[in-house]
């Protein structure tokens, strides 16, 4: 790998080592719903600990765009974290300034802390350098364990990794070393499947991504922007209608390079995006005016499977429903379950990512089957287009 790595840190006893974590992890009511990235950032923080330095994670949550959003704050997730650490874990109100120097003042070493959403500062989406330095200012060295954030040039993936001697975490390296593995030359077909809801920050790799596979299957919110570029009429689903014209340009490069899409043929629709909403399930073409798609009806489901049938590897991004609410997660955990038997039974390669959609693979009981499973989801993609992506090349400047 061309960066350094914890193995090339060394006399951290005293030391302050910011550690970029990706703790964007899914939540519901304040709870930790899926605890992956959690689990996946272990390694890192326990070894620097253990080394004797004083350990200083930064990570965002949510897009508050610099704003103070209270629900969007880290301070439920320190505990968490510490449950699975089996240490404490202190928290600070604010990433830069005086709360993070109080606080990293207290620290003895070993000892683990948390600071505040670094989405709180508008410097860090900007990737201010005066941000960057804020932040700098705090650590003795940089460690970047956050694949999952790493497509991001922000402040505190990016700026600061060019302002101290920086390093790559354990999972950031085995994150890399995992995907280059399975992926590094593809067996075809390949297929990928590309859903969720981050519609405007995903869509414009998709002109890329269908001209280096075979075959791919747009579902979830994804999907609609599709559907109403043709003119469909989604009624109240989630959609980017002022991305209609980079969806025709994305269909049409996909004819250029021989690249099949997959669109839902038929949904299920509800009038509210809760449990067990009263829900019909209709054609693409007859969406209600005042419903909202929350998932894929069955003939989309039946195209989803032939098409993973069809598959040689399998690259899937973004749930196909809003699975986090029954029934609404039918169609991502029965492309996930069958996915899933395919690799068990060694006749399918599957790599699946992002924050949600390893959290509905896990409620699928699929991930275990799966080929790998990483954190990230945009970052993957973007690495599976052959982009360089902006956190891994400041940890290679
Ligand atoms: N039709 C839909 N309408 C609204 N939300 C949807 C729909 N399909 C999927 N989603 C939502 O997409 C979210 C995940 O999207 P995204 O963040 O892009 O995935 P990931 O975190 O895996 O990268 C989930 O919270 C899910 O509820
Ligand atoms: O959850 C994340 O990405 P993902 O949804 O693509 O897996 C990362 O934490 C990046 O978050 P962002 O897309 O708000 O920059």
């Amino acid at each position: 790998m061309p960066f350094k790595t914890l193995d090339d840190l060394t006399e951290l006893t005293g030391r302050r080592v910011l550690v970029r974590v990706d703790l964007n992890v899914p939540m519901d009511a304040g709870k930790v719903t899926d605890a992956t990235r959690i689990e996946r950032i272990l390694p890192t923080i326990k070894e620097l600990s253990e080394k004797g330095a004083k350990v200083i994670l930064l990570a965002h949550f949510g897009r508050p765009k610099g704003e103070r959003v209270p629900d969007m704050s880290l301070e439920p997730v320190a505990q968490v974290l510490a449950d699975y650490l089996l240490q404490p874990v202190d928290f600070a109100e604010d990433c830069i300034g005086q709360a993070a120097e109080d606080a990293i003042a207290d620290l003895s070493d070993g000892d683990v802390l948390l600071l505040e959403n670094t989405r709180y500062h508008k410097g860090e989406e900007k990737n201010d350098p005066e941000f960057a330095k804020a932040l700098a200012a705090n650590g003795d060295a940089y460690v970047n364990d956050a694949f999952s954030a790493a497509h991001r040039a922000h402040g505190s993936t990016e700026g600061v990794a060019r302002l101290l001697p920086s390093y790559a975490g354990r999972t950031m390296q085995a994150e890399l070393e995992a995907l280059e593995a399975a992926l590094s030359t593809p067996v075809r077909p390949v297929l990928a499947v590309v859903g969720g809801a981050k519609v405007s920050s995903k869509i414009d790799l998709l002109e890329n991504l269908v001209g280096k596979v075979d075959m791919l299957v747009i579902g979830g919110g994804m999907a609609n922007t599709f559907l109403a570029a043709q003119g469909i009429s989604v009624g109240k689903s989630l959609c980017e209608h002022d991305l209609a014209d980079t969806a025709k340009k994305i269909v049409a490069a996909a004819e250029k390079s021989g690249c099949r899409i997959i669109l839902p043929s038929d949904a299920v629709v509800a009038r509210e995006f809760k449990a067990n909403a009263e829900n019909e399930t209709v054609s693409v073409n007859d969406v209600p005016s005042d419903a909202m798609i929350l998932d894929a009806g069955p003939a989309s489901i039946e195209d989803v499977k032939k098409a993973i049938s069809e598959a040689a590897t399998l690259v899937w991004n973004g749930p196909l429903g809003a699975f986090e609410i029954a029934p609404f997660d039918t169609a991502t955990v029965a492309a996930a379950r069958f996915a899933a038997t395919l690799s068990a039974d060694g006749k399918l390669k599957s790599v699946a990512g992002g924050g949600d959609t390893v959290s509905a693979l896990n409620h699928a009981g699929a991930a275990e089957q799966f080929t790998y499973v990483s954190t990230a989801g945009g970052a993957f993609l973007e690495w599976l287009e052959g982009k360089v992506l902006p956190g891994v090349k400041a940890l290679e400047a």
